[in-house]
Order: structure tokens, then C-alpha cells, then sequence
């Protein structure tokens, strides 16, 4: 037997593992880099976060980046190089944190790479009628994770959710209901990356009802606003800007004039959407170019709060009762996050540390969540009856040699 299909299945009946989880989100701050020991599998999954850092990207890496990230149209030869190196940067960055937090690469049994999201086309947004699919694209090959690391690797976990009939996104919700469900208490898992989702996990623990979805920007459009508008600047430190300015109902208005709101859950969506060109549209419709800067981020800041709010709505009525637990860079931006308390009075709001994982880390987390289930557990069942939920194990495999 390969030795290495050996190694596969004597992790796979260990009763515990230690997996590290990768996230690069569409912020393109950096990697999250969570060293996870898992307990068990399904409902019994037992976490414990052992170290957790983001590694910063070089302006070089966003640069990269962003030649291939949300556009329709870019080079293929890049593209393809991109996928490759990414792949070999992401082992390597592993391979750094391993030997700042003195451990062996030996003592890891896995890893669950994310890799970068380049375009994102559920067929609700790509608007080509001669693709009636989902699709979604995420590069850093797991093969150059594996082989530089010498850890096998589980990466590319969105596709086998579209082949079942998902969006590919969000995957929060099978992690989200394995380690955070509380039996008595309604709670709304919200991410504030990016894009903005959130996962409903019911009081009863009922698996049929548990969801996640997208509510549309979180970051990405203040993110990118502030570096046109203030390059000294990559997000509005403290959300201080946008308190500085004053919200422009008209502007508002046109940019929550988009069906993406109203469509039913759960859905998805990414900044191939919500772009700098989507602003800039909404702006002429409305006569709203000559916005002073501030007001644009208080304006954008409370787009972002909206998104939040409508699909809390849709889910659950004009007043959402739910305990909050926020995560994600946007966590650390007090102007949206009293936006979006002031929609949703009824909610009582605290951040992931109260659920004992740190709100930076969580995706990370996620992903080493799934990569567990896929080496031990079985397929997460939740959202029955929903459409795009299916229950599947995620992820493909890479053997290191
Ligand atoms: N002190 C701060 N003040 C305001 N905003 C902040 C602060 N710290 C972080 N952020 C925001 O958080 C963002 C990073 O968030 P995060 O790392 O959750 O995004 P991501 O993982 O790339 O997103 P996604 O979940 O969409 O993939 C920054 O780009 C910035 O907008
Ligand atoms: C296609 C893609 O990469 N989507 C990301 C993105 O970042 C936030 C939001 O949009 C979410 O749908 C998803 O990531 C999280 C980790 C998820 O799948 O749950």
C-alpha cells in the first residue's frame, strides 16, 4: 500500500487529529493560519484552538492578486502561474509558522487549505444563459501545499458543494452547527469578512432548519472606497471615517435597489457584484458623484448594515430575536457594527470569544472543521428541505508524495 494511503487511514481512525486550517478571504489581508486540535467528529466534535496568527500579504502577493480577482477577463498565463505559486507560498507560510511556534511538521496530521477565491458565479449573478450552473473558482493548488509541507492536504472544498446542487458558499453553516449549536438559545453566526453571511443555528438544535448565507458586502467596498479615497489608508481604521460623515439616503437607496436583496435564502454572492463599478452606477443613477468622502463611507458602512438586516428579515420577520456572535475584520469597525445593532434591536450582540474561538480565527477553523469530517466523520446533514444545502463531505485530497 502506498505508505502515504496508509497514513491517510490511520489519521482517519485516530481519536483526535491535529489539522491546521488556511483561509485567504476576499480582503486579501493575509493568510489565517489556525493550528486546530479536533476531538471526535459530528455533533461531537471537540475544538481546541491551538495557535492561531495571520500572516500578512506583501503588497507583491496582493498585487498578484489582484491582477486574476473578480474580473471577467484576465490572463490565462497568469491565472495559471498564480495557481501554482500561490499553492507553494501558502506550504511555505505554513512551514514558517510551524517553526516560529517550534513544531514539527510530523506532529500535524492535515491541512485544510481554502486556497483564494478568484471568481465567484453563482448563475444567479454570472448572467450567461448558455451556463445554467453554479461555478466558483478558488487557486493555491493543494498538490504544492502537500508536497512543500510533507502533510497531506485537503484543499478546493467548494466544487463537490456546487456538484451537489450548493452555491459553493457559504460553508459556515456545517462547522458553524457542529461546534457553536446551543440547545436553548437562538443564535445568528455573523461573519463581517469581506462579504458579510451568517449561519442560524436554532434553539431545538432541529439540523433541518440550520442554514447560512450570504447578506451581501461587509467590507470589501468600504475596503476599497478608503484606498482610492485615502491611500494612506487599506480600511477605515475604527470605522472612524464613516463617523466623521453623514449617510446619503439617496445614494442608499439606489444601492439597495438590486434584486440580490429580496432573493430568497440562502444565497451567495462576492464582490465580482459588489464592486467599485456597482457603487459607481448606483452613484450616477442617483446624481451622487459629488459626495464628500466621509459621507461615501458612512454611506457604504450602512449599505453593508442593511444587507445584514434584510436577510435577517427574510429569514425571520421584521424584528430578529437571536443571541449575535460577530467575526471577521469587520468586528474591529465599532461604526458598522452600531449600524447594525440599531437594525436589529431585538438581538442582544457579543463576538465569538464568548463561544471560545477568536473572531479572526473562526474561518480558519471552519475549514479544518470540514477537513475533519471528510478524513473521519460522515457527510454534515442540515437545511433539509432547503434548496443548496446539501449533505456532503468536502474537499480533495493531495498526498504529499
Ligand atoms: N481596526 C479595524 N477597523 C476597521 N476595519 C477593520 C479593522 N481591522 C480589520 N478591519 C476590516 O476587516 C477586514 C479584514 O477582514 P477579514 O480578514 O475577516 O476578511 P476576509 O477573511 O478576507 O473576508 P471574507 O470572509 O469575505 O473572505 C479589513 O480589510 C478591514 O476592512
Ligand atoms: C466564494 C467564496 O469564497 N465565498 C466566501 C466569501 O467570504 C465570505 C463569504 O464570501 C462566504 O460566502 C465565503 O466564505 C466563507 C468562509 C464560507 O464559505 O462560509
Amino acid at each position: 500500500m502506498n505508505p502515504h494511503l496508509a497514513r491517510l487511514c490511520q489519521l482517519a481512525q485516530q481519536p483526535s487529529r491535529r489539522i491546521i486550517g488556511l483561509m485567504s478571504g476576499t480582503s486579501l489581508d493575509g493568510l489565517d493560519v489556525a493550528l486546530c486540535r479536533l476531538e471526535g467528529s459530528g455533533p461531537g466534535t471537540r475544538l481546541t484552538l491551538e495557535q492561531f496568527v495571520t500572516v500578512p500579504y506583501s503588497d507583491d502577493v496582493r498585487l498578484r492578486v489582484r491582477r486574476v480577482f473578480a474580473q471577467g477577463q484576465v490572463s490565462l498565463e497568469e491565472l495559471t502561474l498564480l495557481n501554482a505559486w500561490l499553492g507553494t507560498l501558502h506550504g511555505q507560510l505554513v512551514l514558517d509558522c510551524l517553526q516560529a511556534w517550534g513544531i514539527d511538521a510530523a506532529a500535524v496530521d492535515a491541512i485544510a487549505s481554502h486556497g483564494q477565491t478568484v471568481y465567484h458565479a453563482p448563475e444567479h449573478q454570472h448572467q450567461r444563459p448558455d451556463y445554467s450552473l453554479n461555478a466558483t473558482l478558488q487557486i493555491g493548488d493543494g498538490d504544492h501545499v502537500a508536497v512543500r509541507t510533507g502533510i497531506i492536504t485537503l484543499s478546493d472544498f467548494r466544487q463537490k458543494h456546487i456538484a451537489a446542487g450548493g452555491e459553493g458558499a457559504p460553508l459556515a453553516a456545517y462547522g458553524d452547527f457542529l461546534l457553536y449549536s446551543q440547545a436553548g438559545e437562538e443564535r445568528l453566526l455573523l461573519n463581517l469578512g469581506g462579504i458579510a453571511n451568517f449561519t442560524y443555528l436554532p434553539a431545538s438544535l432541529d439540523a433541518a432548519t440550520v442554514f447560512s448565507t450570504d447578506t451581501g458586502p461587509g467590507n470589501t467596498l468600504l475596503d476599497a472606497f478608503v484606498q482610492q479615497l485615502y491611500p494612506q489608508h487599506r480600511y477605515d481604521p475604527d470605522g472612524a471615517l464613516a463617523a466623521s460623515g453623514t449617510v446619503d439616503s439617496v445614494l442608499l437607496a439606489a444601492l439597495l435597489d438590486h434584486p440580490f436583496f429580496q432573493a430568497p435564502l440562502p444565497k451567495t454572492t462576492g464582490p465580482e457584484l459588489f464592486g467599485p463599478a456597482y457603487v459607481r452606477a448606483a452613484q450616477e443613477r442617483s446624481g451622487t458623484f459629488d459626495l464628500a468622502p466621509t459621507d461615501l463611507l458612512a454611506t457604504l458602512t450602512e449599505f453593508s448594515a442593511h444587507g445584514v438586516a434584510l436577510a435577517a428579515q427574510l429569514a425571520f420577520g421584521p424584528s430578529p430575536q437571536a443571541a449575535v456572535y460577530v467575526s471577521g475584520g469587520g468586528m474591529h469597525n465599532p461604526t458598522l457594527l452600531a449600524a447594525i445593532q440599531r437594525h436589529l434591536p431585538a438581538c442582544r450582540f457579543a463576538d465569538t470569544h464568548a463561544l471560545g474561538v477568536a473572531p479572526d480565527a473562526k474561518e480558519a477553523v471552519l475549514f479544518a472543521v470540514l477537513a475533519n469530517e471528510t478524513l473521519s466523520g460522515s457527510a454534515v446533514s442540515i437545511g433539509a428541505g432547503r434548496q443548496r444545502v446539501p449533505a456532503v463531505t468536502l474537499g480533495k485530497i493531495s498526498l504529499p508524495g
